[in-house]
C-alpha cells in the first residue's frame, strides 16, 4: 500500500525535502494547471520534468511557486487538456505519415489526399489533379509509396514473336498474382487506376502501362496518388524517386495557381520529342498534344529537335572522358553553362535540369580554383535541387556534402589558368553589387559570346519558341539573394536571426521574384539590352517570322486527346464498394472481369481473402 501524503500549498522546499529520500511507495501528485507553472515548465518535456524532480531536485528553479492545491499518490505531471490533445494529435499525424515500407499496405486515407489538391475531370485527359490553393514552387505536393514495382516496364519489351507474346501474357498473370496478394485497400486503389491495354487481353499490364513511372535504380512502379497525375511536356511539378527510402515525391517546380492542373513529365525529360512521343503512345497510351512541344507544326518540331541537340551537347566538356577539355577550356565550358542556363530560362525550365547547370558551373569554377564563384553556383544548384527534389533526396544530400567538402573534388584546383578571373574581381564583396552587376560578375568567365544565330544554341531555342509560337517565358522564379543566405546557413547551420537551421525549412522562405524584377538581371544579355528588344531584332536574322505572344498561356495547357473513356465517379464507386462478408466487391466484378479478360488460367485466381 502506498503512503498518502496530504500536501496542500506544496512548495519547492517541501518537495525537495521529500524527494531525495522518498519513503518507499510514496507517490506525489503535482497538479500543474496554473498558468505561471506552465510558463516555467514549457521548456521541459514531462519526462525531463520527472527526471529533474526525481534525480536532480536541486536543478529545479528556486523560485518555483506553490505547486497546486491538492496532492496525493503519484509523481505525475498533468498537462492541461488542450496540451494533451495537441500532443496526441501530433503523435497521430506523425504516425499517419510514417511510411510503411515492409508491408506496402496502403491506406486510402492518404495523408496528402485532399490537402493541397483535388481530383477533377480534365477535358481530354480523363481525371487529373488540380491545386486546391496556390502552391508555391518548392512545395512538396505528394509523398507516395509504390503499390507495385516491376523490374522493367512491360511496354518497353517488344513481344513480336509467338514466344514473346506468351511471355507478355505470362507477365500479365504475374502481375495479377501480385495484385491478388495485396491488401484490400491496395487492390481497390490499383484497380481504380486508369488502364491502357492495347491487346485487350492483358488488363493488369494495361494498368501498369498507363500508370507506371521509372524508379531507381531500375524498374517502374505504380503509385496510389502520383498515378493520378497527368502528363505535360512543360509540367508544373517534378516527380522523383528516393532509392534510400523507397518513396516517391512530387514537388511544385512552378508557382501553381488555384485550380491549375498539377502535371509531371512522364518521360522524365530524358528524350527528344520523337522518343517522348513513342514512350507516351506505346506505354501510356495517349498522344500528347501540348502546344509546348508535341502539338506544334512540323517546322516547330524540327526546330525543337535542333534546339534539343544543341542543349544536349552543352555539357560535353563535363563527362569524365573529356574533363581535360574542361580544365583547358574553362571559359568555353563556362560559356556553355551560361548558354544552357539561358536556354532553360527561355524555355522556362526550372526543374532539376536547371540545378544540373549550376552544378556543372560549380565544378568548372572549382577546377579553376575560383572559389567565390564556385560557392555562388553551388548554392544555386543546391537550392534548385531542394526545390525540385526535396531535402531528403539523395541528390540533395550528396550535393550538400560535396559543397561542404569541395576541396576533395577530383577536379579541385587542377587548373589555375582562368582568363575570366582578374585580380580586381577576386574576393569581391558581392553583397555590394546590383543584380545586374552581380550577374555580369558571376558569369563573366563564360560571357565570351552569346550569339543568336540559327546555328547557335540560344538561337535555335529562339527559333523553336518562335516557330512553335511559344512566348519566351521569363515570368517565373529566378534565384534570389536568399540563396546566399542559404550558403551561409550551409556552413554555419544558423542564419543571422538564428531562426532557421538546416534541419528545418530554411530557405523555403525563398520566394519567387516578381516578373518585373527579373528583367535587367538574369534575363538580360551581356550588353544589358532588354531581351524582348533583342528578341525582336534577332528574329529577322534567324529567318523566322512572328514573335512570342506574351499574352498566350503556354506549356501547361496540353489539351491532348485521351484515348481512354473518362472514368466517372460512379465507375469508381462501383469498383470499390465493400462487400458485406469483408471481401471487396471489386473481387468479383472488376478484378474478376480483368482476370477473365486475361487468359483462362487467370480467371480462376481468387482475390486475397486473408483480410
Ligand atoms: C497515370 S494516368 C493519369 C490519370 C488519368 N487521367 C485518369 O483519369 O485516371 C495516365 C493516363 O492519363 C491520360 N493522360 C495523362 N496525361 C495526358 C495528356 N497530357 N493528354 C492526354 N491524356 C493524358 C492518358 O490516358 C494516360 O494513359
Amino acid at each position: 500500500m502506498s503512503s498518502q501524503l496530504q500536501i496542500h500549498d506544496l512548495t519547492t522546499p517541501t518537495i525537495l525535502s521529500i524527494l531525495p529520500n522518498p519513503p518507499s511507495n510514496t507517490r506525489i501528485v503535482i497538479l500543474i494547471d496554473d498558468d505561471d507553472m506552465e510558463d516555467q515548465q514549457s521548456k521541459l518535456t514531462p519526462d525531463e520534468m520527472i527526471e529533474a524532480l526525481v534525480s536532480r531536485p536541486a536543478s529545479l528553479p528556486a523560485t518555483m511557486p506553490p505547486l497546486g492545491r491538492d496532492g496525493a499518490f503519484m509523481l505525475q505531471l498533468f498537462m492541461t487538456q488542450s496540451k494533451m490533445k495537441a500532443a496526441k494529435q501530433k503523435a497521430d499525424e506523425a504516425e499517419a505519415l510514417r511510411p510503411q515500407y515492409e508491408t506496402f499496405e496502403y491506406d486510402l486515407t492518404h495523408p496528402n489526399r485532399d490537402i493541397l489538391y483535388k481530383q477533377v475531370n480534365i477535358p481530354g485527359r480523363g481525371k487529373g489533379l488540380v491545386a486546391k490553393e496556390v502552391i508555391a514552387r518548392g512545395t512538396m505536393i505528394i509523398m507516395d509509396l509504390p503499390i507495385l514495382r516491376l523490374k522493367t516496364a512491360p511496354c518497353d519489351n517488344s513481344y513480336t514473336t509467338d514466344e514473346g507474346e506468351k511471355a507478355y501474357f505470362a507477365e500479365n498473370q504475374e502481375i495479377a498474382k501480385q495484385v491478388k496478394e495485396m491488401g484490400k485497400h491496395e487492390q481497390r486503389t490499383f484497380l481504380s487506376l486508369h488502364k491502357y491495354d492495347k491487346s485487350k487481353k492483358a488488363p493488369f499490364i494495361g494498368i501498369v502501362n498507363a500508370n507506371a513511372l521509372p524508379v531507381e535504380p531500375t524498374g517502374v512502379a505504380v503509385f496510389p496518388e502520383i498515378s493520378k497525375i497527368n502528363h505535360a511536356c512543360a509540367p508544373t511539378a517534378e516527380y522523383s524517386f528516393n532509392t534510400t527510402t523507397g518513396e516517391a515525391r512530387v514537388y511544385a517546380v512552378e508557382h501553381i495557381e488555384q485550380d491549375q492542373e498539377i502535371t509531371i513529365d512522364y518521360t522524365l525529360y530524358r528524350w527528344d520529342h520523337e522518343l517522348r512521343r513513342t514512350r507516351l503512345t506505346n506505354c501510356h497510351g495517349f498522344q500528347c498534344k501540348c502546344d509546348y512541344i508535341c502539338g506544334t507544326t512540323d517546322a516547330g518540331l524540327q526546330a525543337h529537335k535542333k534546339m534539343w541537340e544543341h542543349f544536349a551537347s552543352l555539357d560535353h566538356y563535363l563527362v569524365p572522358e573529356t574533363v581535360g577539355f574542361m580544365l583547358k577550356f574553362g571559359e568555353e565550358a563556362m560559356n556553355n553553362m551560361f548558354t544552357r542556363k539561358n536556354m532553360c530560362q527561355m524555355m522556362n525550365i526550372w526543374d532539376s535540369r536547371a540545378a544540373g547547370t549550376f552544378f556543372h558551373a560549380w565544378q568548372i569554377c572549382l577546377a579553376h580554383g575560383d572559389l567565390q564563384r564556385a560557392q555562388c553556383f553551388g548554392v544555386r544548384a543546391l537550392v534548385n535541387f531542394r526545390d525540385c527534389l526535396g531535402e531528403e533526396h539523395p541528390t540533395f544530400k550528396i550535393m550538400q556534402q560535396r559543397l561542404k567538402e569541395y576541396a576533395s573534388e577530383a577536379v579541385f584546383k587542377k587548373d589555375t589558368y582562368w582568363k575570366g578571373t582578374t585580380p580586381e574581381d577576386e574576393n569581391i564583396d558581392t553583397s555590394l553589387l546590383t543584380a545586374k552587376e552581380f550577374h555580369d560578375w558571376l558569369w563573366h568567365p563564360g560571357l565570351l559570346k552569346l550569339m543568336l544565330t540559327p546555328d547557335d544554341a540560344p538561337g535555335a531555342t529562339l527559333a523553336w519558341l518562335t516557330v512553335a509560337n511559344i512566348p519566351w517565358r521569363h515570368n517565373h522564379p529566378e534565384i534570389t539573394d536568399a540563396d546566399f543566405d542559404f550558403f551561409h546557413l550551409l556552413h554555419t547551420g544558423k542564419d543571422e536571426t538564428g531562426e532557421n537551421d538546416l534541419e528545418g525549412s530554411t530557405a523555403r522562405s525563398y520566394s519567387p521574384r516578381p516578373a518585373s524584377t527579373v528583367e535587367g538581371s538574369e534575363a538580360t544579355f551581356i550588353d544589358g539590352e532588354n531581351e524582348e528588344e533583342r528578341l525582336a531584332e534577332d528574329l529577322a536574322g534567324l529567318g523566322v517570322s512572328g514573335g512570342g505572344d506574351e499574352d498566350k498561356a503556354v506549356g501547361s495547357a496540353a489539351h491532348g486527346g485521351a484515348i481512354h473513356p473518362v472514368q466517372t465517379e460512379k465507375d469508381l464507386e462501383s469498383q470499390v464498394t465493400a462487400r458485406e462478408d469483408g471481401n471487396i466487391a471489386v473481387a468479383d466484378t472488376k478484378l474478376g472481369k480483368l482476370m477473365a479478360e486475361g487468359d483462362s488460367e487467370g480467371a480462376g485466381l481468387p482475390v486475397n481473402d486473408n483480410e
